[in-house]
């Protein structure tokens, strides 16, 4: 059964043969020859990613040094502990469903305008019809590649379905878009371990780390385990100091470097640390910096290799955070950070602010990794594991 029908029950076919009387449409199923090249398109909108964010100086960190920096351990105290466990409750099913459908209101009201109204403009199903409809999944955050496979798909799931009214052909659409999504195989739970788990995060400026690293870390420490977080980022005391505010929050300890300190030091210590002291959760936050991809890669690598001397396997997650309110853009930089450094996941923060949710259905199938967290608000309990289908649900659910 595919994900389509495990969501919104009935099978397609069943639904077009009670509605075989509205015979509106007619076919022609011939080829398009403007197809967009998703290529070229994709090319240009990662120049704009590229731009600098910020310029920072080469680092070279004598090893030796990594030992001898003084790094600040930092623990709560009691009464934020104390506080915190009486105020937070875990979630119910039905409240996660509640604020997954209320974060994508705006994805699938913008979806299903632009939908209704490509819908509402067309007599019949004509090779123009697949042109409009390849530019309204386009419009919708689809992605080119995804929209233009997609379209192709449906010029023979049309005919081959049979759909003659406007409503079959929207089920169809839906359909295949939510299959495809459902056949990607791609495991959206986060590796932890039975030992120590450790999870770096990257991701440029400003895209959400630090605050899912924040709730992340919370929801550990509810659930009774010992977390520790590492400031990584040592070249903005901003991205430091907030790191160390959620982990007041939460009642955890954060190991930081000084100001301009070399990252790879502040993880060698947080390893070590989390290693000897038998913490559970070791949650690493990075600095982003795109324009300057080969000191990021070394950077990267560096502290790769440092996890790696104290722990073979780890790091067990390198999730890219991606801020769902940037569309397409949010492609580009998964595609260059993928070039940097091997990703195992993503983060798809400010899904509740954002009308472009549907890139969701991009990065799976064109980057093959998997959406493994999403952010659905501020809050410290704002933060969700993926779930297909209750973000299918909240994409389609309107309009079907
Ligand atoms: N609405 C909403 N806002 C979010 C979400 N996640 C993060 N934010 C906000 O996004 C802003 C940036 O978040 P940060 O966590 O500082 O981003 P960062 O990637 O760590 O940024 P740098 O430290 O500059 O690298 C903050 O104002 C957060 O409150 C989310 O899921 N929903």
């Amino acid at each position: 059964m595919g994900l389509f029908d495990k969501i919104f029950g009935k099978k397609v076919e069943e639904q077009i043969e009670e509605n075989a009387s509205a015979d509106i449409f007619k076919f022609d199923l011939t080829e398009s020859e403007e197809t967009p090249d998703a290529e070229t398109v994709l090319e240009s909108e990662s120049e704009i990613v590229s731009e600098p964010i910020s310029e920072i100086e080469p680092e070279s960190v004598p090893e030796k040094e990594i030992e001898t920096i003084e790094v600040v351990a930092q623990t709560a105290d009691v009464e934020v502990e104390a506080e915190l466990k009486t105020e937070i409750e875990p979630e119910t099913q039905k409240q996660i469903e509640e604020k997954y459908e209320k974060s994508l209101k705006k994805t699938s009201k913008s979806f299903g305008a632009r939908f209704n109204e490509f819908l509402a403009n067309f007599r019949s199903v004509d090779e123009e019809f697949f042109e409009d409809l390849e530019d309204t999944l386009i419009m919708s955050d689809v992605g080119v590649d995804v929209a233009t496979q997609l379209t192709d798909d449906l010029r023979r799931e049309v005919k081959l379905q049979n759909a003659k009214s406007k409503d079959d052909v929207k089920r169809v659409i839906i359909e295949k878009m939510v299959n495809n999504f459902g056949e990607s195989g791609l495991n959206t739970q986060l590796n932890l371990q039975d030992g120590l788990t450790v999870m770096m995060f990257v991701g440029v400026n400003g895209v959400g780390k630090t605050t899912t690293i924040g709730k992340l870390a919370n929801r550990y420490k509810n659930e009774g385990k010992k977390v520790l977080l590492a400031a990584a980022d040592t070249f903005r005391a901003g991205a430091r100091d907030q790191l160390v505010e959620w982990a007041r929050r939460s009642g955890v300890d954060v190991v930081v470097g000084k100001e301009n300190s070399d990252p790879a030091s502040v993880v060698f210590d947080a390893v070590k640390r989390a290693n000897t002291e038998q913490f559970d959760v070791l949650l690493i936050d990075t600095a982003g910096r795109l324009q300057n991809k080969d000191n990021l890669m070394k950077e990267l690598e560096k502290m790769g290799k440092i996890i790696k001397r104290e722990l073979p396997d780890a790091p067990h997650e390198t999730l890219l955070a991606l801020d769902a309110t940037t569309g397409q853009n949010a492609i580009s930089q998964a595609k260059e950070f993928s070039n940097v450094t091997p990703l195992t996941g993503i983060v798809l923060t400010k899904l509740d602010g954002s009308a472009k949710g549907g890139i969701i259905l991009t990065i799976q199938q064109i980057l093959q990794i998997p959406v493994k967290l999403v952010g659905l608000g501020e809050g410290i309990q704002d933060l969700e594991d993926f779930d297909e289908a209750l973000f299918v649900k909240g994409i389609f659910q309107d309009l079907i």
